[in-house]
């Protein structure tokens, strides 16, 4: 199942910056391995703001919240998820 998710960041402003890198640090090697799982199908930048949009491939809601809930960023972020399914005029054939 396909699932547009968009993750707004929102670290505290009185966090160390070394505690932020850390944390920076985790999610890259979290999302890196989920993209190379290609659970995460696609990860864009929003231009000009902290935040990005996602395609997620999984099984099921499930293993959605399983995955995005072990974000690193988790606790720091904003999260709306949209369901997504064919669209009959894509030439795409893994949209699915
Ligand atoms: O920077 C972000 O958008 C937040 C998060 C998503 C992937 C990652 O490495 O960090």
């Amino acid at each position: 199942m396909l699932f547009k998710v968009e993750m707004k960041v929102n670290l505290p402003h009185d966090m160390p910056a070394e505690v932020a890198a850390e944390i920076k640090a985790r999610e890259k090697a979290y999302a890196q391995e989920l993209q190379r799982q290609g659970k995460w199908r696609h990860l864009w930048r929003v231009a000009g703001s902290y935040a990005n949009v996602s395609i997620f491939d999984v099984a099921d809601n499930a293993e959605l919240q399983e995955l995005v809930s072990a974000l690193p960023l988790f606790p720091y972020m904003d999260i709306s998820v949209a369901p997504l399914c064919r669209h009959p005029s894509s030439i795409h054939q893994d949209d699915r």
